[in-house]
């Protein structure tokens, strides 16, 4: 089974709708099971400054689907919830981005993983911190790719004071 993370943003409309629309379209699918979503997070626009705050979300999924296929799958809910490309970084009903799948990294035409921008994005890193708290970038060998992997030794630790 492979296990990946998206991150889900919203910014026109019903935003909370379309969230909660692209996660059930998700675990409706009969490849993918959604474990974990994190809460909603209202954040800024980054990137183009000049649009409407997002609501911002990430789930964790099993899927037995490769991470290609995962992609054409975000890209039909996209397209599905009416998602229009007309400015770079520009406002969306929804945009579903891969942020990681497995320990893979991945860069084909069409998709790069973990995602390249993952690491800047506060609206990213937030809600992956509140849904994998373990999970941590490690550089593999002084090479500066970066994988994600989930730190070994915590089941033993013991949260003390505050
Ligand atoms: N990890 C990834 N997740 C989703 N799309 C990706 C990924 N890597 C590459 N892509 C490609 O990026 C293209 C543009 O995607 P999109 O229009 O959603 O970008 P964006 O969300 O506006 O910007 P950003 O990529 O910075 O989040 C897609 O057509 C897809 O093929
Ligand atoms: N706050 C916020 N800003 C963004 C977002 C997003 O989901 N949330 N998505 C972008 C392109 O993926 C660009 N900027």
């Amino acid at each position: 089974m492979n296990v990946s993370y998206l991150s889900i943003g919203s910014n026109i409309g019903d935003r909370l709708h379309h969230l909660t629309e692209a996660v059930s379209t998700l675990h409706g699918h009969a490849e993918i099971h959604v474990v974990k979503v994190s809460s909603v997070y209202e954040t800024k626009p980054v990137g183009y400054t000049d649009q409407a705050d997002f609501l911002n979300i990430v789930v964790c999924l099993e899927t037995t689907l490769d991470a290609h296929d995962l992609l054409a799958v975000c890209q039909e809910i996209e397209n599905g919830l009416g998602r229009e490309r007309i400015i770079r970084w520009g406002p969306r009903t929804v945009d579903l981005d891969i942020l990681l799948y497995n320990n893979d990294n991945i860069e084909s035409e069409n998709l790069i993983v973990p995602h390249p921008r993952m690491r800047e994005r506060a609206f990213v890193l937030v809600p992956l911190l509140e849904i994998a708290p373990t999970l941590v970038p490690i550089e593999v060998d002084g090479s500066g790719v970066m994988r994600w992997q989930e730190v070994s030794d915590v089941d033993n630790f013991l949260r003390v004071g505050k």
